[in-house]
């Protein structure tokens, strides 16, 4: 790309040494950048981008963007000077990829909880439509039904501009993406261009973070902010009515309002709700009139997810009637209250709840169905050096099952005892027991659980490891659980 082009978007300090005519890339790591490219140092939580300049130079940077004084060989190597690099890199990443979120409609998802499912059922309804659709979030980057890792549920600026230049380079005409609290604060959607926001929810969650609620709803109130004023676009904001959070969110924009729920008044509400063990069924009171719905997802979160999902492609332009046809073909969103299949006496669902709002909802969403004299057994661990504040709220929501493991999840640097101590202290009943170690937590629940029993691992979904210290190491609480299964109940175990 051109250097005139690509910087004039820049408030420069100055420049030192001669700007290329052109340059091949842009990083903010230094380990990727290319020959010919920029690198953008950004001073993180943990390092400082300033200090990687030599790496970047050795892999060929030909010009470097910094905001504190670096050293280079000004004979190859331009310095541009701005006061901070973490914003020059949202002017700039956009501007390199030509504004990709333009060309298709963007769909941003944000709430503390249901961020997942509401992205992952709109992506699958898009694509059992055949419609080319992309979506970023904690479980990866799908593009049009490939999926490929990601480190953040909102990745970086750079990242994300990357990804929406693929999709549209890829002919998607849809991009959903998982937008994190962090994401919006930290700058990671400059430049994203979003024509639908949606809003699931606001509970207590990442408050190490945020410091209090108030800062925490403002941050997700920007999403709906970043929709912007030029209001001859067709833009929409998706809010939960039977949020508390519904009046301030909706405040932060005015675009169009379509709100969903099941006790307020709203544009999509569902009424009739038959929760079931396998499925729920609702009537969708609908801007054109009723539907009946019928689909595979269970409890009462899943109606909510579901009719957020419904007013974002109504929004989007698909028809009522399409959007309910397609949602009865899409099941459990992978790790999201989902099945653990076996044969035996046994319903084991693994499940990603790690706040109190969503422990609470993933055990309401099964204690129904529990059979008479049987028990729910409900495991739970935290993650280390992050929210403490979160984590005896956490175990009291937990307290309704009839018996809880107390564990990890992701102790990173944090001892054992410390996290699991902390959870203990919000137990409501003594029918639990504290396992630190997550392998032999789960092998215990299985251990307890006799014919008919229901057992619920909660805080993994997806994930495929667990972090100690700060490594990765594989993990499957299905895995284990159907292990130990097989060797208590004897064989018939299938899914292995
Ligand atoms: C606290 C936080 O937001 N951390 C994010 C931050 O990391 P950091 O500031 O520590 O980065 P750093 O390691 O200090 O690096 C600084 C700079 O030096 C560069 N560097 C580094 C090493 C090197 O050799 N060369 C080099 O150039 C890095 O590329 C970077 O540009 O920037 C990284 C790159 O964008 C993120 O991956 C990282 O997220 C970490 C993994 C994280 O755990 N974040 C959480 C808090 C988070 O953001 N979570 C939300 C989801 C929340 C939810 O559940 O809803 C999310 O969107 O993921
Ligand atoms: N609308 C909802 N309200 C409350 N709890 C929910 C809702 N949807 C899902 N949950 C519960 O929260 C867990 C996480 O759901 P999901 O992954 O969709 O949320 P998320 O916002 O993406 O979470 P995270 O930001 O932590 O990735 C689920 O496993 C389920 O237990």
């Amino acid at each position: 790309m051109d250097t005139e082009t690509l910087f004039s978007v820049l408030p420069i300090k100055q420049v030192t040494g001669t700007l290329p005519m052109t340059v091949t890339d842009i990083a903010v790591d230094s380990r990727a950048v290319n020959a010919g490219g920029v690198f953008v140092c950004i001073t993180g939580f943990t390092v400082d981008g300033h200090d990687f300049v030599e790496k970047a130079v050795e892999n060929g940077a030909r010009v470097i963007v910094a905001s504190k004084p670096v050293q280079v060989d000004l004979e190859k190597v331009a310095v541009i000077t701005v006061e901070n690099t973490a914003r020059a890199i949202g002017l700039l990443a956009p501007r390199f990829y030509g504004y990709p979120s333009k060309q298709m409609t963007m769909i941003g998802v944000t709430g503390t909880n249901g961020k997942t499912s509401v992205s992952g059922i709109i992506h699958s309804i898009l694509l059992a439509a055949e419609e080319k659709s992309a979506l970023t979030g904690t479980i990866g980057f799908n593009l049009d039904g490939t999926l490929y890792e990601t480190d953040n549920t909102t990745a970086d600026v750079l990242t994300t501009q990357s990804m929406i230049n693929r999709a549209a380079q890829e002919g998607c005409n849809t991009m959903t993406m998982e937008v994190s609290s962090h994401g919006l604060v930290e700058g990671r959607l400059a430049g994203t261009e979003f024509d639908i926001a949606v809003f699931t929810n606001l509970t207590h969650d990442h408050l190490d973070f945020h410091g209090t609620m108030d800062n925490y709803g403002h941050a997700k109130g920007l999403l709906f902010s970043q929709l912007g004023q030029d209001l001859n676009q067709r833009k929409f904001a998706i809010i939960n009515a039977d949020d508390a959070w519904e009046e301030r969110i909706s405040e932060m924009t005015s675009f169009p309002i379509l709100s969903f729920g099941i006790h307020n008044d709203a544009t999509f509400r569902a009424t009739e709700i038959e929760l079931k063990a396998d499925g729920t069924t609702f009537t969708l009171n609908a801007p054109d009139g009723e539907y009946h719905v019928d689909m595979k997802l269970i409890g009462e979160f899943s109606v909510y997810n579901v009719l957020a999902a419904i007013a974002a492609l109504y929004a989007k332009g698909m028809a009522v009637e399409d959007i309910i046809g397609y949602l009865g073909g899409i099941g459990a969103v992978k790790g999201r209250m989902e099945i653990v299949p076996t044969e035996l006496p046994l319903t084991m669902y693994v499940d990603y709840a790690h706040s109190p709002d969503a422990i609470e909802k993933a055990i309401a969403a099964v204690l129904p169905y529990k059979k008479e004299g049987s028990k729910l057994i409900f495991l739970i661990g935290t993650g280390g050096n992050r929210d403490r504040l979160k984590r005896p709220i956490m175990a009291e929501k937990a307290s309704v099952a009839d018996y809880v493991i107390l564990t990890t999840d992701d102790p990173r640097d944090e001892p054992y005892a410390s996290i699991v101590g902390e959870l203990e202290a919000g137990m409501k009943h003594d029918h639990y027991a504290c396992i630190g170690d997550r392998t032999e937590a789960v092998r215990h629940a299985v251990s307890i659980a006799e014919a008919g029993d229901m057992i619920i691992f909660a805080g993994k979904g997806h994930e495929d490891y667990q972090i100690i210290g700060s490594v990765k190491y594989p993990h499957s609480d299905a895995e284990i659980a159907l292990e130990e299964a097989e060797k208590k109940f004897g064989t018939g175990v299938v899914g292995k």
